[in-house]
């Protein structure tokens, strides 16, 4: 298998940098028509999938969905994934994973083992406990051709005041844990790396976050209902053309549920999305 980076690459340049996110929460199934349960989480993310044609670069399950329906769902949660990357879409688990290091081994095997039944091309995690706690996480990902990102700015205002606060040298958290992905990725190779961000799209001044990831792939969530437009992360994030993906997750439903309605919008979005290439 070829690196999660050239995957990526290789998948945005043919059907655009659009992540289309899963969230199967009980009012985006109602509005559906599905039954709130497991079957009906799965059949949500089918629809989405089949709407789209399977022509998509990357989805963005949210696990906090599946997890609300105990064993069925992370059952469902897996057979979404399988189905998924069957198809030739990549998957990145929303998971915001993050521990000491024994347990951040135990998510990374769960995440990225080849026999693990979560397998998928990506997760995301949190370095709360610190950017080094995430190392045996990153070592597992990268032996197994796997991406991981890191929440640096998130979308909510709420994280400002924590992301952005000054450490004794100065430096802000986010610019701190910046630094230290820029670090690590630069040990792996040139070029894009295996280690991404999470820099909301929501955040009006993510430029200077985006010039200090130069070779990270920039999850930008807050597309749609968070009030952030792909234009918005064009004119926040210049600097991350061809390596920038704007989520959607509730606004595919925008223009309706039917799957009709759903392709017109994940196509008007991938159109709009490729201005960032
Ligand atoms: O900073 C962050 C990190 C993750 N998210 C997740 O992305 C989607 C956004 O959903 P929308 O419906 O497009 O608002 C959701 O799964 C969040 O958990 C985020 O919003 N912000």
């Amino acid at each position: 298998m070829s690196t999660f980076a050239a995957r990526l690459q290789q998948a945005i340049a043919q059907h655009s940098p659009l992540c289309v996110g899963i969230d199967p929460s009980a009012s985006l199934l109602k509005s559906c028509g599905l039954p709130d349960t497991a079957e009906g989480a799965f059949e949500f993310g089918k629809r989405v999938l089949e709407a789209a044609q399977y022509e998509l670069s990357i989805i963005k399950p949210q696990v906090a969905f599946f997890e609300r329906f105990g064993s069925s769902g992370i059952r469902v949660l897996e057979e979404l994934t399988k189905l998924s990357r069957s198809r030739g879409v990549m998957v990145l688990s929303d998971a915001k994973r993050g521990d000491i290091d024994t347990t951040a081994e135990a998510y990374a095997e769960a995440y990225f083992s080849p026999s693990s039944p979560l397998r998928t091309d990506a997760l995301t995690t949190h370095a709360y406990l610190g950017f080094e706690a995430l190392e045996k996480f990153l070592a597992i990902a990268l032996r197994n051709d796997g991406g991981v990102f890191v929440v640096v700015r998130s979308s909510n205002p709420e994280g400002r005041e924590l992301q952005q606060a000054r450490l004794q040298n100065g430096e802000s958290v986010a610019a701190n844990l910046s630094r230290l992905i820029t670090e690590r990725n630069a040990r792996v190779g040139s070029g894009l790396g295996p280690i991404g961000a999470v820099v909301g799209a929501t955040c009006e001044d993510a430029a200077e976050t985006a010039d200090q990831l130069p070779s990270s792939f920039i999850l930008a969530p807050g597309v749609g209902a968070q009030g952030a437009t792909i234009q918005d992360v064009l004119r926040r994030m210049p600097a991350a053309r061809g390596r920038v993906l704007p989520n959607v997750s509730r606004a595919i439903l925008a223009n309706g549920s039917t799957e009709s309605d759903i392709r017109t919008t994940i196509r008007a979005m991938q159109e709009q999305a490729k201005q960032l290439l």
